[in-house]
């Protein structure tokens, strides 16, 4: 099937959380005394900004076809993934059919792959796929989840990520997932509070209620086997990317380690199928979480997420809002997702990209029915009152 050809991309950035959603004012709980690779760095040990996590901002990509529809995604990236989408990517996608995502994704990965691969790179081919997805189902009249295979459930059901799952437990969600607040540098005293704010949060929220914790990088193998052992008291449901991404070996070594029952989860900073092929070849996790508009998209999620399947594991993808909603929807492997918690004080549900898009569901006691995402692509609009930005024009 043929559909007004794609006529013009444009790639856009903003600023103040959205898709960057670290890209917060101070006081904000994503921003303070939070664990992380540069802990061991007393400048940048306080606030993840003083280390530049929001140094990017958002990207907005936008593509247009020839009736006037236009597809848009956001994801991070900012300035430097608006110049490689206007510069490079774009050629890839003017004066194509919108149905031929495959092809356009493929020549995207390869044209790039010489400097690309992951990170950045695939942040921008990702917010391409994302917005040519959109278009498709705004031609369509279709929503997404429509287009890639129906949903296999009614309603959706989310855990929290907050500085108070306490909260998130009354306000209805399955589960919630605090990040680590002390770092090896920390030494015994700091992973004993981890520890001590762990059992603190449990005796809160009872024996039933699932609580993860999450690391973000931050760990060594020796201290992140210690530190489940420690946590296996209180019940931690699982420990979320406690070492570096590029660490399939210590996450394959973790994941023998922890104790019976604890699951071992990552692959927020993993990309495309390669990548999440060495962490369920190596048997490195139990549970993979690619974020939507980081790992390559939805046309390479697809593809993560059979592999995942074949190889018996749960795909919960990070963050991404809509992206995430309409995915986790049509998989069987994807029971339940993440809703990240954007109020300063994790104290009320807001949309998690707020505030750039309109019309962004949000889950009510913790669910989401199936039927709040029936519109025309992912369902959502670009607020355009914000201060959209458009540094480089192909
Ligand atoms: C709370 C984490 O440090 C991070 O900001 C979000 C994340 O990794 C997650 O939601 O997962
Ligand atoms: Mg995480």
């Amino acid at each position: 099937m043929t559909f007004p050809k794609i006529i013009d991309v444009r790639a856009y950035v903003l600023r103040g959380g959205g898709a960057d959603y670290h890209d917060q004012s101070s006081g904000h709980w994503i921003d303070d005394n939070i664990a992380t690779p540069m802990s061991k760095y007393p400048n940048y040990r306080e606030s993840r900004r003083s280390f530049g996590i929001n140094a990017l901002g958002t990207l907005v990509v936008e593509v247009e076809a020839a009736n006037g529809t236009i597809g848009f995604a956001v994801t991070t990236g900012g300035e430097p993934a608006a110049y490689i989408v206007e510069k490079h990517l774009s050629r890839f996608i003017k004066g194509q059919n919108p149905a031929d995502i495959e092809i356009m994704w493929d020549q995207m990965y390869f044209a790039s792959q010489y400097y690309g691969r992951k990170g950045l790179v695939i942040n921008a081919i990702s917010g391409v796929d994302l917005a040519l997805w959109d278009l498709l189902g705004r031609l369509r009249q279709e929503p997404v989840h429509a287009m890639i295979g129906g949903a296999v459930r009614d309603e959706l059901s989310f855990y929290a990520t907050g500085s108070r799952p306490d909260l998130a437990k009354e306000m209805g969600f399955i589960g919630g997932k605090m990040p680590l607040r002390y770092a090896p540098i920390e030494g015994n005293a700091g992973m004993q509070k981890a520890v001590d704010d762990i059992g603190e949060m449990r005796s809160r929220v009872g024996d039933d209620f699932w609580l993860m914790l999450d690391c973000w990088m931050a760990l060594d193998l020796d201290y992140a086997t210690r530190l489940a052992i420690a946590a296996h008291e209180h019940k931690l449901k699982w420990i979320e990317e406690a070492l570096s991404p590029d660490d399939y070996w210590g996450y394959q070594a973790l994941k023998k380690a922890v104790p019976s029952g604890m699951l071992v989860t990552t692959g927020e900073h993993e990309a495309t199928r390669w990548g999440f092929r060495m962490l369920l070849e190596m048997e490195c996790c139990d549970i993979i979480q690619p974020d939507v508009g980081w790992c390559g998209g939805l046309t390479e999620l697809l593809k993560i997420s059979s592999l995942a399947d074949a190889h018996g594991k749960l795909v919960i993808p990070h963050g991404s809002s809509v992206y995430s909603y309409h995915f986790v929807a049509t998989r069987h492997n994807s029971p339940f997702a993440e809703f990240l918690m954007m109020a300063p004080n994790s104290d009320k549900v807001v949309p998690m990209f707020s505030p750039q898009l309109i019309g962004e569901p949000v889950p009510k006691n913790g669910r989401l029915s199936i039927s709040e995402l029936d519109k025309p692509g992912f369902g959502v609009e670009l607020d355009r009152t914000l201060n959209l930005h458009r540094p480089y024009k192909d």
